[in-house]
């Protein structure tokens, strides 16, 4: 990454005696598409809405392109907030939604209609201006909402939860939308979602947080397939899990040997992760082999879900444990309920977790 764009210090907020943000640190480069990824009530708003200066941190700084604006009000920073569809102004037509903060800031009609123009065409909404936001599809308002945080030209844009109203595909749709318009930009966004697959699907890179704290960031291929904890592996897609009992390390690789079984594995030790102390191994689902013989660990087919682009293995292991395993259909054996089978995966498919 560049010089860090954005930086966020140690920041915290507590309302009360809770801690909603518990001294979180970030840096976040120029252009970079920026996703804070976790659960409901982990703290992504309130570190988001400190960003935009809507909320005073308990402690902390943020720096914007080096300059502290931590006490800053939210309009003296270069930054904007993108707010859901649905809170455009009803009675409002869709041009005077885009430029209502405009005219709030008393900028010269020549200068707003300028920028209407300029937002309306990136946005593909110069035919819509006219119209009411109840006369708009969900997509379309959305792109309001959009168009009424761009026009304000801020250097970061912050968006919570922007699909969080559309259903699925036209989700799927914006998503796409979104990138190519942040590319176009060359705009900094920071977006908060709980939706593990929006993330992956947009972002530069992911900052999974939970209670409060940021417990992994990285680019998406990194925080997927090398996640350095439990929670961070499970949260991000599904995992199959074992419980370590002894590792050493072995020219960058670790020999593992699991709780239950015999033979020895190898497994990837990714960054951030040390090998002295309490170790899982995971594997995703979608690597592993099924066959009918051969090396490997024995199982019994106790589940099988169709769900069209895949079959879904659920085996049950002689230690008692499950073991889930996806396969793209067609070609290859199907397996059945109740099939003895043998799973296996190549060594750079295992990785240790902490906790
Ligand atoms: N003004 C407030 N007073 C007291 N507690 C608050 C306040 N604002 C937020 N909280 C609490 O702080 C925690 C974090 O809230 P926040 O909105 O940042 O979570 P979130 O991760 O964005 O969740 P969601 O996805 O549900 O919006 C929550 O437990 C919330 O109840």
């Amino acid at each position: 990454m560049q010089k860090p764009f954005l930086t966020v210090d140690g920041l915290s907020k507590t309302y009360g005696n809770f801690i909603a943000v518990s001294g979180i640190s970030l840096e976040i480069g120029r252009g970079e598409f920026f996703s804070l990824l976790g659960p409901s009530g982990c703290g992504k708003s309130t570190l988001l809405r400190m960003i935009a200066g809507f909320e005073n941190p308990t402690s902390g700084n943020v720096f914007l392109d080096g300059a502290n604006v931590t006490k800053l009000p939210p309009e003296r920073r270069p930054t904007n907030m993108m707010f859901q569809s649905y809170a455009l102004f009803p009675h409002l037509s869709v041009a005077k939604n885009i430029v209502f903060g405009l005219v709030q800031e008393r900028l010269p009609k020549n200068e707003i209609s300028a920028r209407l123009s300029e937002v309306a065409k990136k946005l593909q909404l110069e035919a819509l201006l006219e119209r009411k936001p109840s006369q708009l599809s969900g997509g379309q308002r959305q792109r309001v909402a959009l168009a009424r945080a761009l026009v304000k030209r801020p250097k970061v844009l912050l968006l919570d939860e922007p699909l969080g109203a559309l259903d699925k595909n036209l989700r799927s749709e914006t998503q796409d939308e979104l990138v190519r318009l942040q590319k176009e930009l060359g705009l900094t966004f920071i977006i908060v979602t709980h939706d593990q697959h929006e993330a992956m699907t947009v972002s530069s890179r992911i900052a999974i947080m939970q209670s409060g704290r940021v417990l992994q960031v990285g680019a998406p291929e990194t925080v997927y397939e090398a996640p350095i904890s439990r929670y961070v592996a499970k949260f991000l897609g599904e995992a199959n899990i074992f419980d370590v009992a002894s590792a050493s390390q072995d020219h960058g690789w670790a020999n593992v040997r699991l709780s239950g079984f015999d033979t020895p594995f190898r497994a990837r030790i990714p960054a951030g992760i040390s090998i002295d102390g309490s170790l899982w191994l995971s594997v995703r689902p979608e690597r592993i082999e099924l066959g009918r013989d051969g090396a490997g660990i024995r199982g019994v087919v106790e589940e099988v879900t169709y769900t069209g682009a895949q079959r879904r293995y659920r085996l049950r292991l002689p230690t008692n444990a499950t073991l889930d395993v996806v396969k793209v259909n067609g070609g290859g054996d199907d397996f059945h309920v109740g099939d003895a089978v043998v799973a296996r995966w190549a060594d750079e498919a295992a990785h240790l977790l902490a906790e």
